[in-house]
């Protein structure tokens, strides 16, 4: 008979539960205290274990790694109040598979929970099948080391709970990627709307979060709904969190305390149930420091943190990266290995955006089946040339005149008929051109501003997001 330890010391929900699961044909056993636990012998006889977070004389924490000392494959549920959640996900990480809040709500969570560990047990199958193939799903390549894995286990397996997520990672390590991933785990209904809280303007700051009703002020022609509404039942994702304005932080911190907000002119609370996922690439413990962040809106978004590593601490997943954005784009080409050793040797500071941007740009420049060698590689990553970023020529500057050369050559041989060309083909291939040319013009431009984006917008006239959005940055 398959048995399960409970370590509980409040008597009535240790008795509920052993009722529960013998009711579901189990044997159990409950101790209350931590130095019940130690009198317990073959714990190896146990093959699921519901543990108390707190106990009087221990932490579940530690009862917890001692069990997982001992018998590794025993699945580990912690239970909680609703203000230890924070323990029980730092729990997760120690190895629980799950934790459930008391006082329990709905028994059918509890029965599918122990169905589903007791199955996986069974079959010999983890949860790392799934996040594995959400990953995948959601176009997240997670390479092999621990650090991601862990990440994106314990991402996994408290994605369902509706509890606020804080992600934090230098620029481009792929804090957008990994709320897209909680979202798509989740099992949600709604949709991830995405947020730049930096990026909002003052003016419009209520009607963008709230929306307002037809005739709200001057100007409002018709309802428009906000993002939180249109996040409702799905997961709003607040990025660049830390830039959001002080009037925004007050705002955001009002509607996830009370879960309510008002269209502007409406006469009626609206209640959101939409998903937090808040980003940043700024340490916000420190810029509450700083007296940048409002601590108590911190509080509210740090219910669960997940921190995503730089590149540079998983350069041995390099070449597999490389191959991965290689197939994502159908490019038909491969680095050398002493290419593929050299970008190991580089620190990445705009991480896997850099990354992909990088292969991305060399296979547009290459023609089919070419193998790349270090002298097509930027100078940064070769370091031949010890130059700043104003002075290194790019690959789009080195490359972009002679392209275009080319192909203004080919548009007129066709226009005067030395050529046959199908009009379609060359139609799309202006197309391309077209961003191109966009591309190395902005690349030349933030060669002139050593980098600075904002110069190199008002110098061409566009927006940062333009700039991004040329430079593949999605
Ligand atoms: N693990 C990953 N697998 C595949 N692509 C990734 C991964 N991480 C990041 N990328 C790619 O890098 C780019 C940047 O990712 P993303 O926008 O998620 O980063 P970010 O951390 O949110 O950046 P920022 O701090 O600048 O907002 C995207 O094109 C994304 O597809």
């Amino acid at each position: 008979m398959t048995h399960i330890l409970i370590v509980e010391d409040e008597m009535e929900i240790g008795r509920f539960l052993s009722r529960l699961l013998q009711l579901k044909g189990f044997k159990t056993t409950q101790v209350t205290t931590g130095h019940d636990f130690d009198q317990l012998v073959h714990l190896s006889s146990f093959k699921l274990a519901f543990i108390d977070v707190r106990l009087p004389d221990r932490n579940g924490i530690d009862i917890l790694k001692a069990l997982k000392a001992k018998v590794p494959a025993c699945p580990c549920v912690i239970m909680t109040g609703y203000s230890t959640v924070k323990i029980a996900v730092d729990a997760m990480k120690y190895g629980a598979a799950d934790f459930i809040e008391k006082p329990f709500e709905d028994i059918d969570v509890i029965d599918q929970l122990v169905d589903r560990l007791l199955g996986e047990l069974k079959s010999g199958t983890i949860e790392e099948a799934d996040y594995e193939r959400i990953a995948r799903d959601v176009g997240c390549f997670l390479g092999t080391s621990p650090s991601m894995h862990q990440l994106f286990e314990l991402a996994f397996k408290i994605a369902p709970k509706p509890i606020t997520v804080l992600i934090q990672g230098e620029t481009g390590t792929g804090k957008e990627v990994l709320a897209k991933f909680l979202h798509a785990a989740s099992n949600r209904s709604g949709s991830c709307v995405a947020l730049n809280c930096g990026a909002l303007p003052e003016s419009l700051l209520e009607s963008e979060l709230f929306g307002h009703v037809k005739g709200a002020f001057t100007g409002a022609s018709a309802e428009r709904v906000g993002y939180f509404e249109a996040a409702s039942s799905g997961t709003l994702f607040l990025d660049e969190i830390a830039e959001a304005s002080l009037s925004t932080q007050v705002k955001l911190l009002r509607i996830l305390e009370t879960g309510e907000f008002r269209k502007i002119g409406g006469t009626t609370s609206q209640r959101t149930s939409a998903r937090i996922v808040a980003a940043s690439h700024v340490n916000i413990e420190e810029a509450v420091q700083r007296g940048e962040f409002r601590e108590d809106l911190y509080y509210r978004l740090d219910v669960v943190k997940l921190v995503i590593p730089p590149l540079r601490e998983r350069l041995a997943d390099i070449p597999l990266f490389v191959d991965s954005f290689l197939k994502q784009s159908g490019e038909n080409i491969t680095f050398s290995a002493d290419s593929i050793e050299l970008m190991k040797q580089y620190n990445w500071p705009g991480n896997m955006r850099e990354l992909a941007n990088m292969v991305r740009q060399i296979a547009v420049l290459s023609t089919e089946g070419a193998v790349i060698t270090p002298n097509q590689l930027p100078a940064k990553i070769t370091g031949v040339q010890n130059q700043s970023l104003s002075e290194a020529p790019s690959i789009e500057a080195v490359h972009f005149p002679d392209e275009w050369k080319r192909f203004s050559e080919k548009v007129l041989d066709v226009y005067h008929g030395q050529e046959d060309h199908h009009l379609d083909e060359l139609i799309d291939t202006m197309k391309k051109m077209e961003k191109r040319t966009a591309t190395a013009v902005i690349q030349k431009t933030l060669k002139e501003t050593a980098g600075n984006r904002k110069k190199a917008a008002a110098k061409l006239g566009i927006s940062t997001r333009k700039i991004r959005y040329y430079l593949n940055e999605t």
